[in-house]
């Protein structure tokens, strides 16, 4: 069994892993991490890894206190990954970008890929059918908008998720949740129009926080997995232990 936790800029996800299935999946604050993850190894016993990607500032000293349990391995740069890094600047890519490309390149292989994180950044990374990661694009997220148009102004108030009545909004609570859901919807519609107009044979990954909420709102209809990044973690982790 595998424990993997993903440390995100807000939150921390995790599952236990038999296998490639998942047995349970977890959510919680950074605060609780050793609680949690203590409980965690309580419950299943039969762990005998744990593997972390993280970009939040939770550093692999957080999960030393495990390290006479079990099998501690948190993913860096150094790592061996299942594609060509063409990144300018590779060293400064996410660790969870790079796990993100990696489960997209090992679950469907040969094809040009396009993962969508739609978390606290919506992140946007290509890989290409010759196992090349191009890059793709980081923008701010769902709740991130609301916020700043709240942190950065005297008269926006802070609000949280509501589905637009329309495009038009027609006060100032419609014109914000127009402008940051429909803002979001057509941008993340543009750029899959801009990849289909330049690329075929390719399939689109959505996932993160927000994923579901918009899978349904898109022009494009694409599936929705809200684990993915877990999923890879796990992945990523197999093909490590299979090539190292
Ligand atoms: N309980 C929650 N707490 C925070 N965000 C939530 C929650 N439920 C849904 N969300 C949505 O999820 C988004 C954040 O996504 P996610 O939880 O994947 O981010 P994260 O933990 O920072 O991970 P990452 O840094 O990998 O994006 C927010 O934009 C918000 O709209
Ligand atoms: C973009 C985020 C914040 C998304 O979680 C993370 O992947 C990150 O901190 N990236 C570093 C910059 C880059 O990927 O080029
Ligand atoms: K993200």
């Amino acid at each position: 069994m595998t424990l993997a936790v993903d440390v995100g800029n807000t939150r921390i996800k995790a599952a236990v892993f038999e296998g490639s299935t998942v047995l349970e999946n977890f959510v919680f604050e950074k605060n609780e991490l050793e609680k949690k993850i203590t409980k965690i190894l309580d419950k299943f016993q039969n762990c005998s890894d744990l593997v972390v990607a993280s970009v939040g500032n939770v550093e692999k000293q957080s999960f030393l206190t495990f390290e006479n349990q079990l099998n501690i391995h948190f993913f860096t740069h150094e790592d061996i990954f299942p594609f060509t890094n063409k990144y300018a600047t590779p060293k400064t890519l996410g660790i969870d970008r790079m796990i993100l490309a990696a489960g997209a390149t090992l679950q469907f292989p040969k094809q040009n890929r396009l993962v969508i994180d739609a978390g606290t950044c919506i992140t946007y990374d290509f890989i290409d059918e010759n196992d090349n990661y191009l890059g793709g694009a980081i923008s701010p997220g769902l709740r991130l908008r609301y916020e700043s148009l709240h942190n950065f102004t005297a008269r926006l108030p802070l609000l949280t998720l509501e589905t637009p009545d329309s495009y038009i909004g027609n006060s100032t609570a419609q014109a914000i949740h127009s402008g940051v859901v429909n803002g979001f919807v057509y941008e993340i519609d543009g750029f899959i129009d801009e990849y289909r107009a330049n690329f075929s044979n390719f399939i689109i990954i959505l996932t993160g926080g927000d994923a579901e909420f918009l899978a349904k709102r898109l022009k494009n209809t694409i599936f929705a997995n809200s684990n993915f990044l877990l999923e890879s973690l796990n992945q990523t982790f197999q093909y490590k232990i299979d090539n190292d």
